[in-house]
Protein backbone atom coordinates (compact mmCIF):
# COMPACT_ATOMS: atom_id res chain seq x y z
CA UNK A 1 0.00 0.00 0.00
CA UNK A 2 2.69 2.09 -0.49
CA UNK A 3 3.14 4.63 -4.27
CA UNK A 4 5.45 1.78 -5.43
CA UNK A 5 3.34 -1.24 -4.11
CA UNK A 6 0.77 0.60 -5.85
CA UNK A 7 2.31 0.86 -9.45
CA UNK A 8 3.00 -2.76 -9.45
CA UNK A 9 -0.01 -4.89 -10.56
CA UNK A 10 -2.45 -7.03 -7.81
CA UNK A 11 -1.11 -10.35 -7.16
CA UNK A 12 -0.65 -12.36 -4.21
CA UNK A 13 2.79 -11.32 -3.22
CA UNK A 14 1.12 -7.24 -3.60
CA UNK A 15 -2.22 -6.04 -2.86
CA UNK A 16 -1.60 -3.33 -5.81
CA UNK A 17 -4.63 -0.92 -6.26
CA UNK A 18 -6.90 -3.25 -7.37
CA UNK A 19 -7.17 -5.82 -4.73
CA UNK A 20 -10.34 -3.97 -3.07
CA UNK A 21 -12.50 -4.68 -6.47
CA UNK A 22 -10.26 -7.69 -7.35
CA UNK A 23 -10.81 -9.56 -3.48
CA UNK A 24 -14.23 -8.01 -3.03
CA UNK A 25 -15.76 -10.47 -2.26
CA UNK A 26 -13.29 -13.25 -0.38
CA UNK A 27 -10.90 -11.15 1.78
CA UNK A 28 -13.07 -9.89 4.42
CA UNK A 29 -14.74 -13.41 4.60
CA UNK A 30 -11.54 -15.08 4.66
CA UNK A 31 -10.05 -13.46 7.74
CA UNK A 32 -13.90 -13.48 9.50
CA UNK A 33 -13.77 -9.72 9.87
CA UNK A 34 -14.61 -6.32 8.65
CA UNK A 35 -11.45 -4.85 9.82
CA UNK A 36 -7.88 -6.51 8.31
CA UNK A 37 -4.49 -5.64 8.32
CA UNK A 38 -1.88 -5.86 5.26
CA UNK A 39 1.62 -6.08 7.17
CA UNK A 40 4.34 -5.62 4.24
CA UNK A 41 6.81 -8.86 4.00
CA UNK A 42 10.32 -6.26 3.34
CA UNK A 43 9.26 -3.23 4.09
CA UNK A 44 6.78 -0.14 4.38
CA UNK A 45 4.34 0.54 6.82
CA UNK A 46 1.36 -1.69 8.52
CA UNK A 47 -1.87 -0.92 6.72
CA UNK A 48 -5.43 -1.08 8.48
CA UNK A 49 -8.16 -1.60 5.92
CA UNK A 50 -11.90 -1.88 6.73
CA UNK A 51 -15.37 -2.71 5.30
CA UNK A 52 -17.17 -1.16 8.35
CA UNK A 53 -19.14 1.93 8.50
CA UNK A 54 -19.03 2.56 12.65
CA UNK A 55 -15.07 2.02 11.73
CA UNK A 56 -14.69 4.27 8.80
CA UNK A 57 -16.59 7.14 10.34
CA UNK A 58 -13.77 6.92 12.79
CA UNK A 59 -11.22 6.91 9.99
CA UNK A 60 -12.31 10.16 8.25
CA UNK A 61 -13.59 11.80 11.02
CA UNK A 62 -12.24 15.27 11.25
CA UNK A 63 -11.56 15.24 14.69
CA UNK A 64 -7.63 15.16 14.38
CA UNK A 65 -6.24 11.68 14.69
CA UNK A 66 -6.00 10.30 11.44
CA UNK A 67 -5.23 12.87 8.84
CA UNK A 68 -4.01 13.27 5.22
CA UNK A 69 -0.08 12.70 5.35
CA UNK A 70 2.48 14.38 2.55
CA UNK A 71 2.01 10.95 0.80
CA UNK A 72 -1.15 10.47 1.04
CA UNK A 73 -2.37 14.22 -0.69
CA UNK A 74 0.95 14.26 -2.58
CA UNK A 75 -0.42 12.94 -6.46
CA UNK A 76 -2.46 16.31 -5.42
CA UNK A 77 -0.82 18.91 -4.49
CA UNK A 78 1.85 19.07 -7.71
CA UNK A 79 0.26 22.67 -8.33
CA UNK A 80 -0.14 23.67 -4.70
CA UNK A 81 -2.09 22.93 -1.65
CA UNK A 82 -5.90 22.91 -2.46
CA UNK A 83 -8.97 21.90 -0.14
CA UNK A 84 -8.47 18.12 -0.33
CA UNK A 85 -4.74 18.47 0.94
CA UNK A 86 -4.74 20.03 3.88
CA UNK A 87 -6.27 19.84 7.63
CA UNK A 88 -7.65 21.41 10.56
CA UNK A 89 -8.05 25.01 10.54
CA UNK A 90 -6.47 25.26 7.07
CA UNK A 91 -9.28 23.07 5.42
CA UNK A 92 -12.53 24.90 7.58
CA UNK A 93 -10.79 28.11 5.65
CA UNK A 94 -10.55 26.39 2.20
CA UNK A 95 -13.97 25.02 2.58
CA UNK A 96 -15.53 28.32 4.07
CA UNK A 97 -14.11 29.95 0.54
CA UNK A 98 -15.23 27.15 -1.97
CA UNK A 99 -18.69 26.10 -0.29
CA UNK A 100 -20.39 29.69 -1.15
CA UNK A 101 -19.65 28.42 -5.08
CA UNK A 102 -21.80 25.13 -5.06
CA UNK A 103 -25.36 26.58 -4.33
CA UNK A 104 -28.55 25.94 -5.97
CA UNK A 105 -27.87 28.59 -8.55
CA UNK A 106 -24.75 26.50 -9.43
CA UNK A 107 -26.95 23.54 -9.93
CA UNK A 108 -29.38 25.09 -12.59
CA UNK A 109 -26.47 26.19 -14.31
CA UNK A 110 -25.33 22.37 -14.39
CA UNK A 111 -28.55 21.43 -15.58
CA UNK A 112 -28.56 24.60 -18.45
CA UNK A 113 -25.32 23.86 -19.89
CA UNK A 114 -25.76 20.07 -19.72
CA UNK A 115 -28.86 20.29 -21.66
CA UNK A 116 -26.88 22.36 -24.58
CA UNK A 117 -23.98 20.09 -24.85
CA UNK A 118 -26.42 16.52 -24.95
CA UNK A 119 -27.89 18.77 -27.77
CA UNK A 120 -24.29 19.66 -29.11
CA UNK A 121 -23.14 16.03 -28.93
CA UNK A 122 -26.28 15.64 -31.40
CA UNK A 123 -25.19 17.73 -33.66
CA UNK A 124 -21.47 17.75 -33.68
CA UNK A 125 -21.34 13.66 -33.88
CA UNK A 126 -24.15 13.67 -36.74
CA UNK A 127 -26.45 11.70 -34.97
CA UNK A 128 -29.40 13.72 -35.61
CA UNK A 129 -30.39 11.92 -38.82
CA UNK A 130 -29.15 8.51 -37.47
CA UNK A 131 -31.92 5.42 -36.31
CA UNK A 132 -29.16 3.17 -34.81
CA UNK A 133 -25.40 4.68 -33.61
CA UNK A 134 -22.19 2.80 -32.26
CA UNK A 135 -20.93 4.77 -29.97
CA UNK A 136 -17.50 2.67 -30.10
CA UNK A 137 -16.52 3.43 -26.47
CA UNK A 138 -18.12 4.76 -24.02
CA UNK A 139 -15.53 6.30 -21.78
CA UNK A 140 -14.04 9.08 -24.54
CA UNK A 141 -17.70 10.34 -24.82
CA UNK A 142 -18.17 10.55 -20.92
CA UNK A 143 -14.29 11.70 -20.31
CA UNK A 144 -15.43 14.93 -22.75
CA UNK A 145 -18.54 15.22 -21.67
CA UNK A 146 -17.51 15.66 -18.15
CA UNK A 147 -14.62 18.01 -19.07
CA UNK A 148 -16.75 20.34 -20.87
CA UNK A 149 -19.19 20.98 -18.09
CA UNK A 150 -16.76 21.16 -15.52
CA UNK A 151 -14.88 23.98 -17.91
CA UNK A 152 -18.11 25.75 -18.67
CA UNK A 153 -20.08 25.53 -14.84
CA UNK A 154 -16.67 25.21 -13.06
CA UNK A 155 -14.80 27.63 -14.74
CA UNK A 156 -17.10 30.27 -17.25
CA UNK A 157 -15.58 28.90 -19.94
CA UNK A 158 -17.63 28.06 -22.73
CA UNK A 159 -15.76 25.50 -24.96
CA UNK A 160 -17.59 23.73 -27.36
CA UNK A 161 -18.21 20.28 -28.13
CA UNK A 162 -16.27 20.01 -30.84
CA UNK A 163 -13.40 21.82 -29.37
CA UNK A 164 -10.12 21.71 -30.94
CA UNK A 165 -7.19 23.03 -29.28
CA UNK A 166 -3.48 23.13 -28.40
CA UNK A 167 -2.95 23.42 -32.52
CA UNK A 168 0.31 24.71 -31.25
CA UNK A 169 1.58 22.49 -28.76
CA UNK A 170 1.49 18.79 -29.19
CA UNK A 171 -0.75 17.65 -26.70
CA UNK A 172 -4.09 18.85 -25.88
CA UNK A 173 -5.23 20.28 -22.57
CA UNK A 174 -7.69 17.32 -22.58
CA UNK A 175 -4.81 14.94 -23.20
CA UNK A 176 -2.63 16.23 -20.33
CA UNK A 177 -5.16 16.12 -17.82
CA UNK A 178 -5.53 12.36 -18.49
CA UNK A 179 -1.87 11.65 -18.71
CA UNK A 180 -1.21 13.61 -15.52
CA UNK A 181 -4.13 12.06 -13.89
CA UNK A 182 -3.18 8.69 -14.53
CA UNK A 183 0.65 8.84 -13.83
CA UNK A 184 0.74 11.12 -10.79
CA UNK A 185 1.85 8.07 -8.95
CA UNK A 186 5.01 7.14 -11.62
CA UNK A 187 6.31 11.14 -11.68
CA UNK A 188 6.02 11.21 -7.78
CA UNK A 189 8.57 8.08 -8.01
CA UNK A 190 11.11 8.99 -10.60
CA UNK A 191 13.75 10.90 -10.46
CA UNK A 192 13.78 14.40 -12.32
CA UNK A 193 16.87 13.43 -14.43
CA UNK A 194 15.18 10.59 -15.80
CA UNK A 195 13.44 13.32 -17.47
CA UNK A 196 15.68 14.37 -20.20
CA UNK A 197 16.99 11.02 -20.98
CA UNK A 198 15.40 9.20 -23.53
CA UNK A 199 16.97 5.58 -23.64
CA UNK A 200 13.78 3.33 -24.12
CA UNK A 201 9.97 3.40 -24.61
CA UNK A 202 9.68 3.78 -20.64
CA UNK A 203 11.70 6.88 -20.89
CA UNK A 204 9.54 8.66 -23.84
CA UNK A 205 6.47 7.77 -21.79
CA UNK A 206 8.26 9.76 -19.14
CA UNK A 207 9.11 12.79 -21.42
CA UNK A 208 5.17 12.45 -22.49
CA UNK A 209 4.06 12.93 -18.68
CA UNK A 210 6.74 15.90 -18.30
CA UNK A 211 4.90 17.31 -21.24
CA UNK A 212 1.81 16.96 -20.01
CA UNK A 213 2.51 18.80 -16.40
CA UNK A 214 4.02 21.77 -18.45
CA UNK A 215 0.69 21.91 -20.54
CA UNK A 216 -1.74 21.96 -17.76
CA UNK A 217 0.56 24.40 -15.88
CA UNK A 218 0.40 26.68 -18.48
CA UNK A 219 -3.58 25.89 -19.35
CA UNK A 220 -3.68 26.82 -15.87
CA UNK A 221 -1.66 30.34 -15.48
CA UNK A 222 -3.70 31.25 -19.12
CA UNK A 223 -7.49 30.29 -17.19
CA UNK A 224 -6.03 32.46 -14.70
CA UNK A 225 -4.91 35.20 -15.94
CA UNK A 226 -7.81 35.57 -18.51
CA UNK A 227 -10.75 35.02 -15.63
CA UNK A 228 -8.72 37.94 -13.85
CA UNK A 229 -9.10 39.72 -16.55
CA UNK A 230 -12.54 39.34 -17.64
CA UNK A 231 -13.94 39.63 -14.10
CA UNK A 232 -12.18 43.30 -14.18
CA UNK A 233 -14.07 44.23 -16.76
CA UNK A 234 -17.38 42.50 -15.38
CA UNK A 235 -16.30 44.90 -12.40
CA UNK A 236 -16.18 47.81 -15.11
CA UNK A 237 -19.19 47.31 -16.91
CA UNK A 238 -20.94 45.68 -13.59
CA UNK A 239 -23.66 43.27 -15.40
CA UNK A 240 -22.65 43.61 -19.13
CA UNK A 241 -21.43 40.42 -19.07
CA UNK A 242 -23.33 36.72 -19.07
CA UNK A 243 -24.04 35.06 -16.21
CA UNK A 244 -21.79 31.89 -16.16
CA UNK A 245 -18.67 34.55 -16.27
CA UNK A 246 -19.44 35.57 -12.99
CA UNK A 247 -21.41 32.41 -10.81
CA UNK A 248 -18.61 29.79 -11.27
CA UNK A 249 -16.63 27.93 -9.00
CA UNK A 250 -13.69 29.72 -10.79
CA UNK A 251 -14.35 33.24 -9.98
CA UNK A 252 -15.11 32.52 -6.16
CA UNK A 253 -11.68 31.21 -5.55
CA UNK A 254 -10.18 34.10 -8.32
CA UNK A 255 -12.19 36.69 -6.02
CA UNK A 256 -10.66 34.94 -2.42
CA UNK A 257 -7.13 35.38 -4.54
CA UNK A 258 -7.33 38.77 -4.15
CA UNK A 259 -8.84 39.46 -1.03
CA UNK A 260 -7.33 39.94 2.29
CA UNK A 261 -7.60 38.48 5.55
CA UNK A 262 -8.57 35.03 6.64
CA UNK A 263 -10.68 34.14 3.44
CA UNK A 264 -8.29 34.77 1.11
CA UNK A 265 -6.36 32.07 -1.00
CA UNK A 266 -2.42 32.29 -1.85
CA UNK A 267 -1.37 32.00 -5.59
CA UNK A 268 -0.22 28.99 -5.25
CA UNK A 269 -3.60 27.49 -3.11
CA UNK A 270 -5.18 29.26 -5.88
CA UNK A 271 -3.29 26.86 -8.82
CA UNK A 272 -3.78 24.13 -6.44
CA UNK A 273 -7.90 24.51 -6.24
CA UNK A 274 -8.21 25.05 -10.09
CA UNK A 275 -6.46 21.41 -10.49
CA UNK A 276 -8.18 19.93 -7.98
CA UNK A 277 -11.56 21.36 -9.59
CA UNK A 278 -10.13 20.13 -13.22
CA UNK A 279 -9.56 16.53 -12.15
CA UNK A 280 -11.98 16.06 -9.28
CA UNK A 281 -15.03 17.43 -11.34
CA UNK A 282 -13.91 14.72 -14.22
CA UNK A 283 -12.34 12.08 -13.77
CA UNK A 284 -14.69 10.65 -10.96
CA UNK A 285 -17.69 11.87 -12.62
CA UNK A 286 -16.67 10.28 -16.06
CA UNK A 287 -16.15 7.08 -15.10
CA UNK A 288 -18.77 7.05 -13.03
CA UNK A 289 -20.97 7.71 -15.71
CA UNK A 290 -19.39 5.19 -18.20
CA UNK A 291 -20.05 2.13 -15.37
CA UNK A 292 -23.65 3.69 -15.19
CA UNK A 293 -24.27 3.97 -19.13
CA UNK A 294 -22.69 0.30 -19.51
CA UNK A 295 -25.25 -0.72 -16.52
CA UNK A 296 -28.34 0.64 -18.31
CA UNK A 297 -27.51 -0.95 -21.54
CA UNK A 298 -26.57 -4.85 -19.83
CA UNK A 299 -30.42 -3.89 -18.11
CA UNK A 300 -33.02 -3.58 -20.41
CA UNK A 301 -36.04 -4.24 -17.45
CA UNK A 302 -34.38 -1.63 -15.32
CA UNK A 303 -33.62 0.58 -18.66
CA UNK A 304 -37.50 0.54 -19.48
CA UNK A 305 -38.68 1.42 -15.66
CA UNK A 306 -36.27 4.62 -15.94
CA UNK A 307 -37.34 5.50 -19.61
CA UNK A 308 -41.14 5.33 -18.21
CA UNK A 309 -40.31 7.70 -15.58
CA UNK A 310 -38.22 10.26 -18.11
CA UNK A 311 -41.57 9.93 -20.16
CA UNK A 312 -43.85 10.37 -16.98
CA UNK A 313 -42.14 13.50 -16.28
CA UNK A 314 -41.67 15.11 -19.70
CA UNK A 315 -44.91 13.69 -21.71
CA UNK A 316 -45.04 15.97 -24.12
CA UNK A 317 -41.86 17.82 -24.43
CA UNK A 318 -38.23 17.66 -23.72
CA UNK A 319 -38.12 21.01 -22.52
CA UNK A 320 -39.95 19.66 -19.91
CA UNK A 321 -37.01 17.94 -18.59
CA UNK A 322 -36.12 20.91 -16.41
CA UNK A 323 -33.86 21.24 -13.07
CA UNK A 324 -36.95 22.22 -11.31
CA UNK A 325 -38.51 18.33 -12.08
CA UNK A 326 -34.76 17.10 -11.43
CA UNK A 327 -36.56 15.41 -8.18
CA UNK A 328 -39.04 13.82 -10.06
CA UNK A 329 -36.23 11.94 -11.88
CA UNK A 330 -35.31 9.95 -9.08
CA UNK A 331 -34.72 6.20 -10.73
CA UNK A 332 -32.32 8.28 -13.26
CA UNK A 333 -30.38 9.37 -10.22
CA UNK A 334 -30.84 6.13 -8.95
CA UNK A 335 -29.46 4.57 -12.32
CA UNK A 336 -26.49 6.85 -11.11
CA UNK A 337 -25.95 5.67 -7.99
CA UNK A 338 -26.19 1.94 -8.54
CA UNK A 339 -23.23 2.29 -11.19
CA UNK A 340 -21.29 4.16 -8.34
CA UNK A 341 -22.23 1.67 -6.16
CA UNK A 342 -20.66 -0.83 -8.00
CA UNK A 343 -17.83 0.73 -9.74
CA UNK A 344 -16.62 3.30 -7.12
CA UNK A 345 -14.35 5.48 -8.81
CA UNK A 346 -12.93 6.70 -5.07
CA UNK A 347 -12.47 2.93 -4.35
CA UNK A 348 -10.54 4.25 -1.02
CA UNK A 349 -10.02 6.69 1.24
CA UNK A 350 -6.83 6.78 2.45
CA UNK A 351 -5.47 8.39 6.17
CA UNK A 352 -2.27 8.06 8.13
CA UNK A 353 -2.46 8.20 12.44
CA UNK A 354 -0.36 11.25 13.65
CA UNK A 355 -0.52 9.62 17.32
CA UNK A 356 -1.25 6.50 19.09
CA UNK A 357 -4.82 5.42 18.99
CA UNK A 358 -7.49 3.46 19.35
CA UNK A 359 -10.30 2.05 16.88
CA UNK A 360 -13.56 1.10 18.58
CA UNK A 361 -16.18 -1.30 17.39
CA UNK A 362 -14.21 -3.18 15.57
CA UNK A 363 -16.13 -6.33 14.52
CA UNK A 364 -17.08 -9.36 14.45
CA UNK A 365 -17.47 -8.59 18.38
CA UNK A 366 -19.15 -4.57 18.22
CA UNK A 367 -16.92 -4.48 21.59
CA UNK A 368 -13.94 -5.31 20.46
CA UNK A 369 -11.08 -2.45 19.84
CA UNK A 370 -7.63 -2.08 18.33
CA UNK A 371 -4.97 -0.15 19.39
CA UNK A 372 -3.16 2.01 16.12
CA UNK A 373 0.16 3.34 16.50
CA UNK A 374 1.26 6.83 14.92
CA UNK A 375 2.47 6.39 11.62
CA UNK A 376 -0.36 3.37 10.69
CA UNK A 377 -2.02 3.98 7.55
CA UNK A 378 -5.91 3.58 7.18
CA UNK A 379 -7.59 2.78 4.75
CA UNK A 380 -11.74 2.87 3.97
CA UNK A 381 -12.09 0.17 1.41
CA UNK A 382 -15.60 2.34 -0.31
CA UNK A 383 -15.82 -0.95 -2.61
CA UNK A 384 -15.83 -3.48 0.21
CA UNK A 385 -18.55 -1.01 2.22
CA UNK A 386 -20.30 -0.52 -0.93
CA UNK A 387 -20.49 -4.90 -1.82
CA UNK A 388 -21.34 -5.51 2.21
CA UNK A 389 -23.96 -7.18 2.38
CA UNK A 390 -24.84 -5.56 5.97
CA UNK A 391 -26.07 -2.53 3.86
CA UNK A 392 -26.54 -3.62 0.63
CA UNK A 393 -27.65 -7.38 0.62
CA UNK A 394 -27.17 -9.46 -2.33
CA UNK A 395 -24.41 -6.75 -3.23
CA UNK A 396 -23.59 -8.03 -6.80
CA UNK A 397 -26.95 -7.69 -7.92
CA UNK A 398 -28.14 -4.44 -10.30
CA UNK A 399 -31.16 -2.94 -8.12
CA UNK A 400 -32.20 0.50 -8.54
CA UNK A 401 -34.56 0.41 -5.81
CA UNK A 402 -31.62 0.78 -3.35
CA UNK A 403 -31.69 4.16 -3.93
CA UNK A 404 -35.03 5.44 -4.25
CA UNK A 405 -35.67 6.43 -0.66
CA UNK A 406 -32.05 7.45 0.40
CA UNK A 407 -30.33 10.79 1.77
CA UNK A 408 -27.31 12.37 0.95
CA UNK A 409 -25.98 10.47 3.68
CA UNK A 410 -26.21 6.67 2.29
CA UNK A 411 -24.23 8.28 -0.63
CA UNK A 412 -21.04 6.48 0.55
CA UNK A 413 -19.37 6.41 -2.77
CA UNK A 414 -19.11 10.52 -1.72
CA UNK A 415 -17.58 9.56 1.42
CA UNK A 416 -18.99 10.76 4.64
CA UNK A 417 -19.24 13.47 7.38
CA UNK A 418 -17.74 16.85 6.78
CA UNK A 419 -14.87 16.17 4.90
CA UNK A 420 -17.33 14.67 2.26
CA UNK A 421 -16.91 15.66 -1.20
CA UNK A 422 -18.00 19.19 -1.91
CA UNK A 423 -18.89 18.18 -5.82
CA UNK A 424 -21.37 15.44 -5.40
CA UNK A 425 -24.38 17.59 -6.17
CA UNK A 426 -22.66 19.14 -9.20
CA UNK A 427 -22.24 15.25 -10.06
CA UNK A 428 -25.81 13.85 -9.62
CA UNK A 429 -27.16 17.26 -11.32
CA UNK A 430 -25.13 16.75 -14.22
CA UNK A 431 -25.34 12.97 -14.84
CA UNK A 432 -29.31 12.69 -14.37
CA UNK A 433 -29.86 15.59 -16.58
CA UNK A 434 -27.04 13.68 -19.34
CA UNK A 435 -28.81 10.24 -18.49
CA UNK A 436 -32.46 11.74 -18.90
CA UNK A 437 -31.94 13.45 -22.69
CA UNK A 438 -29.80 10.67 -23.87
CA UNK A 439 -32.46 7.97 -22.48
CA UNK A 440 -35.33 9.68 -23.51
CA UNK A 441 -34.38 9.80 -27.19
CA UNK A 442 -32.57 6.49 -27.50
CA UNK A 443 -32.42 3.02 -26.00
CA UNK A 444 -29.02 1.22 -24.95
CA UNK A 445 -27.56 -1.72 -25.39
CA UNK A 446 -24.46 -4.10 -25.19
CA UNK A 447 -22.81 -5.61 -27.88
CA UNK A 448 -22.44 -9.17 -27.35
CA UNK A 449 -19.65 -11.38 -28.55
CA UNK A 450 -21.16 -14.06 -30.48
CA UNK A 451 -22.98 -16.99 -28.27
CA UNK A 452 -22.45 -14.46 -25.27
CA UNK A 453 -25.18 -14.30 -22.76
CA UNK A 454 -25.59 -10.79 -20.96
CA UNK A 455 -24.24 -11.89 -17.75
CA UNK A 456 -21.01 -12.96 -19.65
CA UNK A 457 -20.65 -10.17 -20.82
CA UNK A 458 -20.79 -7.91 -17.65
CA UNK A 459 -18.12 -10.76 -16.58
CA UNK A 460 -15.66 -9.80 -19.52
CA UNK A 461 -16.68 -6.35 -20.17
CA UNK A 462 -16.81 -4.92 -16.78
CA UNK A 463 -13.50 -5.48 -15.34
CA UNK A 464 -11.86 -2.43 -13.94
CA UNK A 465 -8.38 -0.72 -13.91
CA UNK A 466 -7.13 1.39 -11.30
CA UNK A 467 -4.88 4.40 -11.28
CA UNK A 468 -5.76 7.32 -9.34
CA UNK A 469 -9.39 6.17 -9.56
CA UNK A 470 -11.11 3.06 -10.42
CA UNK A 471 -12.72 2.59 -13.85
CA UNK A 472 -14.00 0.40 -15.89
CA UNK A 473 -12.14 -0.87 -19.07
CA UNK A 474 -13.79 0.56 -22.29
CA UNK A 475 -16.80 -0.81 -23.94
CA UNK A 476 -18.42 0.53 -27.27
CA UNK A 477 -22.52 0.88 -26.75
CA UNK A 478 -25.29 0.91 -28.96
CA UNK A 479 -28.47 3.34 -29.51
CA UNK A 480 -31.16 2.73 -31.17
CA UNK A 481 -33.61 5.80 -31.29
CA UNK A 482 -36.65 5.35 -29.83
CA UNK A 483 -38.31 8.96 -31.21
C1 LIG B 1 -19.04 10.68 -9.23
C2 LIG B 1 -18.37 11.76 -8.94
C3 LIG B 1 -17.58 11.96 -7.67
C4 LIG B 1 -17.19 11.06 -6.71
C5 LIG B 1 -17.47 9.55 -6.67
C6 LIG B 1 -16.47 11.80 -5.69
C7 LIG B 1 -15.96 11.23 -4.54
C8 LIG B 1 -15.31 11.94 -3.53
C9 LIG B 1 -14.85 11.37 -2.28
C10 LIG B 1 -15.02 9.91 -1.86
C11 LIG B 1 -14.25 12.36 -1.58
C12 LIG B 1 -13.56 12.23 -0.21
C13 LIG B 1 -12.10 11.88 -0.40
C14 LIG B 1 -11.34 11.72 0.91
O1 LIG B 1 -11.74 12.26 1.94
O2 LIG B 1 -10.27 11.07 0.88
C15 LIG B 1 -14.33 13.56 -2.37
C16 LIG B 1 -13.81 14.78 -2.02
C17 LIG B 1 -13.81 15.89 -2.84
N1 LIG B 1 -14.42 16.02 -4.08
FE1 LIG B 1 -15.50 14.60 -5.02
N2 LIG B 1 -16.40 13.11 -6.07
C18 LIG B 1 -17.08 13.26 -7.26
C19 LIG B 1 -17.29 14.44 -7.97
C20 LIG B 1 -16.74 15.65 -7.64
C21 LIG B 1 -16.94 16.88 -8.38
C22 LIG B 1 -17.85 17.03 -9.60
C23 LIG B 1 -16.17 17.84 -7.76
C24 LIG B 1 -16.00 19.30 -8.10
C25 LIG B 1 -16.74 19.98 -8.92
C26 LIG B 1 -15.50 17.20 -6.63
C27 LIG B 1 -14.64 17.83 -5.75
C28 LIG B 1 -14.18 17.27 -4.56
C29 LIG B 1 -13.36 18.00 -3.60
C30 LIG B 1 -12.85 19.42 -3.77
C31 LIG B 1 -13.13 17.13 -2.51
C32 LIG B 1 -12.36 17.42 -1.22
C33 LIG B 1 -13.38 17.83 -0.14
C34 LIG B 1 -12.76 18.11 1.23
O3 LIG B 1 -11.75 17.50 1.59
O4 LIG B 1 -13.35 18.93 1.94
N3 LIG B 1 -15.87 15.89 -6.59
N4 LIG B 1 -14.99 13.28 -3.56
Amino acid sequence: MSPFGALLPTSRLNPGLNWMWRWRNTVYPKFGTETISIIPYIFGQPTICTRSLQVAKQMVSPKGDFIKGEEISAPVIEFGHNLFSVEGEEWKRHRRILNPAFTPSTYALVWEETSHIYDEIITSEGWSSRSDVLVENVTDLTMKFALVVISRCGFGNRIPWDFTEGAASSMSFAQALVVVSNSNLLRMLLPRSCVSMQIDMLLIRIQDIEQAFVTLDSYMANLIQSKRESIKLEQENSGALPRQTSNDIFTHMIRASEGEGKLALKDSELAGNTFLMLFGGHDTTAHTLQAAVGLLALYQEHQEEVYQQIMEVSPKHVSELTFQNASRLFKVRAAFLEGARLFPAVQMMLRDAQKDSVLQNVGPDEEMTIPVPKGTRLVVDIVGVQYNERYHPDPEAYKLERWYDTSENDMTMFSFGPRSCIGRRFALTETTCFLARLLRDWRLDVILEKGETREQWRARAMQTKAFMTLRVNDFPVRLVRRR
